[in-house]
């Protein structure tokens, strides 16, 4: 699937670079264009794939917007002309798609993505999805209110927005900087592999993934997770044949970005390895187990040649927010919006823009 990529603040324009680059070095050709948008001027300074552009000069002067997340909706407000300006060339007709990522728990990235995401739906035909980034349990309560309220608009501006919780995909006992950096790498080689599984690969068999089985999935709307797992092929195909079940399942049960994300609206199962060890009977047996598991009847399957020894399964969930995790999220998110509104006294414009997906959460 060729994608163009926008990320906003600071998360956004790290995750963005690091997807720029991993679809270079792998030489997938699935990112056609990547710019970082930023309030903060000295963030922008270390990205080398991407094209950088900063915003809200005249009231932050470069510094960023500190965690005020209606201020990094001010900014993007009013220098959404300029963000859209820079996109032209960028978002080439041959892109299928969009996606706007960023941190929903900081400032720019926060409050700018949901209003960019809104501008980018007025100008462009194709899908434009969210990449979000939800902070982590121990993140303070500034960063769950900016998040709630974040995801709240963004998820009913994008056509998709799919949820990376920063608890998932680290590993214990990490410093937070470490964990960033593993967490980063595992969004680009995940999201990445996403992407250029969209894409048609010549001289391979007919059960290939395309795009518009990745569109077609993200088609529920509302929220999408992403699971991962790999185990070592074998030679044996049989062996493979329990390999791809086993690494689908844990690719769902305990690979995913949004834990707890099983039930779904729809799903995709990508089996990836050296097309003579994907087995495809397994893969069609995992699909259908994915079926049972996620409770839905639109479960697309197919493989993706990738020179590895092992086998990969990535599964995409559509629809994916009754999840346990975004409830006690949403619910954490309220009680530190109540919490500083009391402080301010003051009720929060935001509220408004109720989503009709997430309003029972509310
Ligand atoms: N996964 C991941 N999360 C990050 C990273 N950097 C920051 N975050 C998370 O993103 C949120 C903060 O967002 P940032 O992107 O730093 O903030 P910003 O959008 O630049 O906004 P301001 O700094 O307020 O201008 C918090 O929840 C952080 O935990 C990163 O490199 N990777």
């Amino acid at each position: 699937m060729k994608v163009a990529l926008i990320g906003v603040g600071q998360a956004g324009g790290k995750i963005t670079e690091r997807l720029a680059r991993f679809d270079a070095e792998m030489g997938f050709g699935a990112v056609q264009g990547a710019l970082a948008v930023n309030s903060a001027k000295p963030d922008l300074r270390s990205l080398e794939y991407v094209d950088t552009q900063l915003i809200g000069a005249d009231r932050v002067n470069g510094h960023g917007v500190g965690g005020d997340n209606e201020l990094g909706t001010e900014v993007m407000q009013s220098d959404i002309q300029q963000v859209l300006n820079g996109l032209d060339g960028r978002v080439t007709s041959q892109a299928e798609a969009i996606f706007v990522v960023a941190g929903l728990g900081g400032g720019t990235g926060s409050g700018g993505a949901p209003v960019l995401v809104h501008h980018l739906q007025q100008v462009y035909d194709v899908p434009v999805y969210a990449l979000g980034v939800l902070p982590g349990r121990n993140e303070g309560a500034l960063y769950q209110a900016n998040a709630g309220r974040s995801l709240k608009t963004v998820v009913r501006e994008a056509d998709s927005t799919l949820l990376v919780d920063n608890d998932a995909w680290h590993e214990q006992g990490e410093s937070v900087e470490g964990a960033f950096e593993t967490i980063n790498e595992r969004i680009a080689q995940r999201v990445g592999l996403l992407f250029a599984s969209g894409e048609a690969v010549e001289g391979v068999g007919e059960s290939v993934v395309d795009s518009s089985e990745v569109i077609n999935t993200l088609r529920a709307g509302g929220i999408a997770a992403l699971g991962y797992a790999t185990e070592v092929a074998s030679e044996d195909s049989g062996e493979n044949i329990r390999t791809a079940m086993s690494v689908s399942r844990q690719a769902l049960l305990t690979g995913t970005s949004l834990p707890d994300a099983t039930t779904a609206d729809s799903a995709l199962l990508v089996v990836a390895g050296q097309p003579d060890r994907i087995p495809r009977k397994g893969v069609e047996r995992a699909r259908r187990w994915l079926e049972d598991e996620t409770g839905s009847m639109q479960v697309r399957g197919g493989d993706f040649p990738l020179d590895s020894d092992r086998l990969g399964a990535l599964v995409l969930l559509g629809g994916a927010e009754r999840s346990d995790r975004i409830q006690e999220f949403m619910e954490r998110a309220r009680e530190a919006k109540r919490a500083q509104e009391r402080e301010e006294e003051k009720t929060d414009p935001a509220e408004q823009f109720a989503d009709d997906r997430l309003e029972n959460l509310f």
